[in-house]
């Protein structure tokens, strides 16, 4: 039996829950419960909060984890990284009152800084020689400058709101993270099994992420110039319709892509265009 830790609650969790489902995985819903075996597959799932998820795989309490790019680095603990999954993107920066005049980094030297990130931060500012007071603050970050806590703060930046809200401007990129799935350096050959079937599956859904399977129906006249269209990742599908003279046309797509051929599409004599999702692909 394999066995990863996710969050109990919070930014992950949905979505770690939501990759789980996908791949398969069943968890007997027991509620309240902080370690639930699957019902079909051979791992059981221990719900941590995301802080202690980096140091339950590196001692072996959980065999694997699914955490925040950022949260692993911060806690420095010896496990794996073994797979990006593509979801919580955000990245880690450092922001200043808005109204400042940024030049460089230099900015930062003997001014204070609010971070839940102290490691991070503290060994970026040494490999760049700044010398700066790190104040540490677990959370609402964000307003510790407006209210004399700090001159500037590190903090995780996604769409970039609160920093606005709290008048503050990104002047940094320091991490780019996202989930990760991590893994304990020292498995066992059946555990690897698993979680090579569990990586399996994993990119089976990565796959058909943002793949559209697309259907339509066209003049046979017309067929040539439909397929001009079609970027050649693999050979459509080409079946004839009941009615003479049309084919239908099936083919996998990047929606992105999708959107960017619709119109050329149509004008090449397409009709009757279905879009519909792919749940897995197995390359
Ligand atoms: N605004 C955001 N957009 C995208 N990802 C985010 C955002 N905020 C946080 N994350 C990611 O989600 C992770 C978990 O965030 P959350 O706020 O749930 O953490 P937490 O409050 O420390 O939770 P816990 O109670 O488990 O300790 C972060 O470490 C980060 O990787
Ligand atoms: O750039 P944005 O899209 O505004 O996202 C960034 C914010 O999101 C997170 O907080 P969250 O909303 O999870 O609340 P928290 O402060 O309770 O962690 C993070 O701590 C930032 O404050
Ligand atoms: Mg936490």
């Amino acid at each position: 039996m394999l066995r990863i830790a996710i969050q109990s609650k919070g930014r992950l969790y949905e979505d770690t829950m939501e990759l789980l489902t996908e791949a398969g995985i069943k968890l007997s819903s027991a509620k309240r419960t902080l370690l639930i075996p699957a019902r079909n597959f051979p791992i059981e799932v221990l719900f941590l909060r995301d802080d202690d998820i980096p140091d339950s795989v590196a001692s072996g309490v959980a065999d694997i984890g699914i955490v925040g790019k950022n949260e692993f680095l911060e806690k420095q603990k010896d496990a794996d990284i073994l797979k990006n999954l593509g979801f919580s993107k955000c990245r880690l920066s450092l922001a200043i009152p808005k109204d400042e005049d940024y030049q460089g980094l230099e900015w930062f030297s003997g001014r204070k800084i609010a971070t839940s990130y102290p490691g991070i931060l503290s060994s970026f500012l040494n490999e760049k020689g700044i010398k700066a007071d790190i104040h540490v603050i677990t959370g609402s970050v964000e307003i510790a400058p407006g209210i004399g806590l700090a001159d500037a703060i590190f903090d995780i930046v996604s769409s970039g709101s609160t920093l606005v809200s709290n008048r503050l401007k990104e002047v940094e990129v320091i991490v780019e993270s996202q989930a990760v799935l991590i893994g304990n350096k020292n498995l066992s050959e059946d555990k690897k099994e698993i979680l090579e079937e569990l990586i399996f599956r994993i990119e089976a859904v990565q796959a058909a992420e943002d793949k559209k399977y697309i259907l339509m129906n066209v003049p046979n006249n017309n067929l040539e110039e439909v397929l001009n269209v079609l970027p050649g990742i693999k050979s459509p599908t080409i079946m004839p319709l009941a009615q003479e003279g049309w084919s239908s046309v099936h083919t996998v797509l990047n929606e992105k892509c999708f959107w960017e051929i619709i119109n050329k599409l149509k004008t090449a004599g397409a009709e009757g265009i279905l879009v519909l999702n792919i749940e897995k692909m197995v390359l």
